[in-house]
């Protein structure tokens, strides 16, 4: 236990966006070899690997090659690399994502193991100059009822999206002085407040730069300080918003001797995010969410969203007049939200517990178990703690949610749930937070949240085929729910049914495109009379893979696009619902 303590902490968790850093972008094909034996460390394998198998990162393994489609266990990954120099500086290997658990071999020698497969992690690494480099990696993707999520197995998931595996984000080698920058924190307000708060890793005497340049590239600011922690009112700056997602270049650096050592930039925008009277303002303007719960999901890659995807994705969300989304239900990746944050989405952020059928996965007394678990609770908080470092100075995450769909209506649940949101403030106390609930009138933590995030399928799991019955049921417990906590906002985070692309029905049936737009608009039309809702996201944004039941076609269908992003009949009518009779 010690020992696996030790190894954990060698992983550093931060990474900072430079444009002065040299890098290696590990992007490629890598050898490949399947191990579902896990023999392969006994076997010396970080040494290298036998095998003539090719991997294409990133991208997740599975569909890949149909062989390795079902294939959830582990598999090791090599590339070999000739470093001509790097100049005596510091290497660390970043990870963007990959998991569930990866372990590093840098030339045979054991680095460092993590957890987790949605958020950023680094290695630091020691290379041979003028040689070749073997990196060796490991990724152990079996399913267990104590990940994050938990799962039985590929088809028994407490969640509802299937269980990609591999190196799925990029992966690259940095270099830096031995004097830099650890983290930038960075706080803003409309008004033009800026509050930067530096971690610089250096032990020689330094001082640090802070330039901010708009979006025309003017110079806005420009001033030396030794302090770690710097605070300016800027003045007159363009606020942030989904109409102007205005954004400025905040770029730091660290010298010694008047001589740079590091540099590292942001992309801020100047916005505030409050919840006040039973609304959502943003910048002191009253918003209303317009959107969607996404998944990263596509044919081939898998949990890889390729950026030509996530920019059809976006100009798709903008014609239907949508204006935010929900990471469901994990951290998406940085490029993912570098384009929330440059085209104006309002994203509610969420880490990967998801607990939708966990009664699949274990019994009422190991989830209880499990959430009174210490271990348990520690192992939340390193996830929520390497979400909020890698996105904390995003403009575009307006909220956290700290769990989809927990059994919120046990005791020791809705204790959890305390718990991690006292926590998660003391990381990040200046974004709201909301957890989206399914348990509605028998949820037990909505006293603890900002906001109230529930999800309703009335008209889909229930009063299958009756929307007019489904409807009522949401729109009674709605009340109920308001008329507790008068005070609080409520956003609507999942409604939806599944549809056919292609299946029609007159009258409208279940899986045809016309009962997913007759749902979707009885829900909108009835639900938005009442003035304490401030959001509708449609379940979901496009079709997307899920594990094997009776229940799917391979994909979960509630997509208003298909999964190679074809509107169905459903995103005209989101359209029009979005357009003309939601707040804008
Ligand atoms: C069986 C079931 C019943 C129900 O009432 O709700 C519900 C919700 C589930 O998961 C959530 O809904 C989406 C969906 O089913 O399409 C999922 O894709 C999403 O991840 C979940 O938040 C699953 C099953 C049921």
């Amino acid at each position: 236990m010690l020992i696996k303590l030790l190894l954990h902490s060698l992983v550093c968790r931060y990474y900072m966006r430079s444009f002065y850093r040299p890098k290696i972008d590990l992007q490629g094909f890598w050898k490949f070899k399947i191990d579902s034996e896990n023999v392969g460390e006994k076997n010396e394998w970080g040494k290298g690997l036998e095998s003539e198998d090719i991997i294409y990162v990133p991208a997740s393994w599975n569909e890949q090659n149909p062989q390795w489609d079902q294939f959830s266990s582990i598999a090791w990954y090599q590339k070999d690399l000739f470093v001509s120099s790097y100049e005596s500086k510091k290497a660390w290997i970043v990870f963007e994502g990959a998991g569930y658990i990866t372990k590093l071999w840098i030339n045979g020698e054991y680095v460092g193991t993590h957890e987790g497969s949605f958020t950023q992690f680094k290695f630091p690494i020691k290379l041979n100059i003028n040689e070749f480099n073997k990196i060796v990696v490991k990724i152990d993707n079996t399913p267990s009822p104590y990940n994050l999520p938990p799962a039985k197995d590929l088809n028994i998931a407490a969640f509802d999206f299937f269980n990609y595996g591999g190196i799925q984000r990029p992966v690259y080698i940095e270099f830096v002085d031995e004097c830099h920058l650890e983290d930038i924190t960075v706080y803003t307000k409309s008004n033009g407040h800026l509050k930067v708060e530096i971690l610089p890793e250096c032990n020689q005497k330094f001082s640090l730069r802070f330039k901010l340049v708009d979006k025309e590239g003017r110079v806005v600011l420009d001033e030396e300080s030794s302090n770690e922690i710097y605070e300016k009112d800027v003045g007159n700056v363009t606020p942030w918003s989904p109409d102007n997602p205005y954004l400025y270049t905040l770029i730091v650096e660290i010298y010694v001797d008047k001589n740079l050592k590091d540099s590292v930039y942001e992309r801020i925008g100047f916005r505030d995010v409050e919840v006040m009277n039973g609304r959502l303002y943003l910048n002191g303007r009253p918003i209303f969410l317009k959107g969607f719960g996404r998944h990263e999901d596509f044919p081939i890659l898998g949990k890889f969203m390729y950026g030509a995807v996530l920019v059809r994705d976006f100009y798709l969300m903008r014609k239907i007049g949508a204006n935010s989304f929900r990471t469901s239900h994990y951290p998406y990746s940085n490029e993912h939200l570098d384009l929330a944050d440059e085209m104006g989405f309002l994203v509610i952020l969420e880490p990967p517990l998801c607990y939708s059928n966990i009664s699949r996965v274990m019994s009422q007394e190991e989830i209880a178990r499990m959430f009174s678990d210490i271990k348990y609770f520690e192992k939340v908080k390193d996830t929520i703690k390497e979400m909020i470092k890698q996105h904390k100075n995003r403009p575009s995450v307006i909220a956290y949610s700290v769990m989809n769909e927990p059994p919120s209506d046990m005791r020791e649940v809705a204790e959890f749930i305390k718990k991690e949101i006292e926590f998660l403030k003391t990381l990040d106390s200046s974004r709201p937070v909301t957890f989206a609930s399914h348990r509605s009138v028998r949820d037990l933590a909505l006293e603890y949240v900002d906001i109230i995030s529930l999800n309703y399928y009335h008209g889909w799991y229930t009063e299958w085929g009756d929307i007019d019955s489904g409807v009522k049921i949401v729109a009674m417990e709605l009340e109920e729910i308001h008329k507790k906590f008068p005070e609080k906002p409520i956003i609507i985070t999942e409604f939806g049914a599944d549809a056919i692309y292609g299946l029609h029905s007159d009258p409208p049936q279940m899986w045809s495109e016309e009962y997913q737009s007759e749902m979707i608009r009885k829900y909108i039309e009835t639900l938005r009379k009442n003035s304490y809702i401030v959001g509708f996201h449609v379940w979901n944004f496009a079709d997307f893979r899920t594990p094997q039941n009776p229940g799917r076609t391979i994909l979960n269908r509630k997509g208003i696009f298909t999964r190679d992003r074809q509107p169905k009949l459903a995103a005209k009518v989101v359209e029009e619902l979005f357009k003309n009779k939601l707040p804008s």
